[in-house]
């Protein structure tokens, strides 16, 4: 049967990015549809028309219909991303600070999304990415929402945890739970690498035990804040260099600032981390995920938006296995999932 993916924000650099990504991955086939949704405004249309005469240059072969759509109406996808809104930038160093800025776009979204794709899937890039879901869950059903924050972080702090041990990401497992922003929860205890070697085992035993020496909130606060010194010089290198240094936990809150300071947005590791929701979703790939949904206490009696393990599937999500070590790792998670849900009750208030 013939698919069709809806991107919403397909003209900024997410959202363009995973459109060239989505092709290059041959997830769409012949007669299949990949729709770049623009909302209603001529610059965001023009520069779709563009990007599309320019995607189809590229991907032709392939005979995916790539379709401009104008209006957030004419969205069909039977899976759609949302990835519109504003990004970090200027004053907006955290990604709660987009709270108040997207939350009317994220409302008149879902509610037209509800009314023309009610059965769909729904992938939430658009941050704050708990703020996306909750939103899109209420109009939309809680089935089919699924924020995608959880996995970009868990890559990073397996790729993070791969350079440190000499390994390529292939060979890490590492999962990062809550919050997809200042209350994340990187938990060492579901690290697993592939590799039986004792030097490997044993400096990744030494990482877990550095980890434990200082609270991970205050080394991630202090990194944080050298970072911001070093960003405000333009001193990109530097800040990067400072984050190499810090342990990986601390190091995945850092990183993500300096990238999105130099170059407006991290494109091509979120359009990375997007695909694989799609292709769970169309049935390609089945590997465990990580991503914020809306739990009714099926997971640490958390009620409220949540990062945890996931299984996607083309009808939605359903908890993934936890590897949890501690009743306190256990508690962090209901600490970030209280800091989340206080949020959100700030920003819609
Ligand atoms: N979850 C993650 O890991 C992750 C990573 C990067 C970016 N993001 C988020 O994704 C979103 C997009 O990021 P980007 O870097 O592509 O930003 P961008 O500024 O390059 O693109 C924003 C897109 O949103 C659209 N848009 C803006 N206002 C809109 C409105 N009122 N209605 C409909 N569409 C509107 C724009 O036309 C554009 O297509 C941001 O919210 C950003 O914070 C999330």
């Amino acid at each position: 049967m013939a698919k069709t993916i809806s991107i919403i924000g397909a003209s900024g650099s997410v959202g363009s990015t995973l459109a060239a990504q989505i092709l290059r991955s041959k997830l769409l086939g012949r007669g299949d549809r990949l729709q770049l949704v623009a909302h209603g405004v001529s610059s965001s249309s023009s520069k779709l028309l563009a990007t599309r005469i320019d995607l189809m240059d590229a991907f032709d072969d392939d005979s995916v219909d790539i379709e401009l759509v104008a209006n957030i109406q004419d969205t069909e996808g039977d899976i759609v991303v949302m990835c519109a809104g504003a990004g970090l930038g200027g004053n907006l160093k955290d990604r709660r600070d987009l709270g108040k800025f997207n939350l009317p776009v994220f409302e008149e979204i879902a509610k037209l999304c509800a009314e023309v794709v009610p059965s769909s899937t729904f992938i939430i890039v658009s941050n704050p990415v708990e703020l996306a879901v909750e939103i899109f869950a209420e109009k939309l059903g809680r089935e089919r929402v699924i924020g995608m924050g959880a996995e970009q972080d868990s890559l990073r702090f397996a790729r993070a945890i791969a350079h440190d041990l000499g390994l390529s990401r292939h060979e890490v497992f590492a999962s990062v739970l809550g919050e997809h922003g200042q209350a994340m929860v990187p938990l060492w205890s579901s690290v697993k690498v592939e590799t039986n070697d004792p030097t490997i085992v044993n400096s990744l035993a030494a990482l877990i035990e550095r980890s434990k020496e200082v609270p991970l909130a205050q080394r991630a606060a202090k990194l944080k804040s050298v970072v911001f010194e070093l960003l405000q010089g333009e001193q990109i290198e530097e800040a990067y260099e400072v984050t190499r240094r810090a342990l990986p936990d601390a190091r995945i809150f850092a990183q993500p600032l300096i990238t999105g300071h130099a170059i407006h947005s991290t494109p091509n590791a979120t359009a990375n981390a997007t695909l694989r929701f799609l292709s769970a979703t169309l049935g390609t790939d089945a590997r465990p995920l990580h991503g914020q949904v809306v739990l009714v206490g099926e997971l640490a009696s958390i009620r409220g938006v949540c990062g945890v393990p996931l299984t996607v599937k083309r009808d939605g999500w359903e908890l993934g296995t936890l590897s949890i070590s501690s009743e306190e790792q256990l508690s962090q998670i209901r600490l970030s999932a209280a800091s989340i849900a206080n949020y959100l009750m700030a920003v819609r208030c």
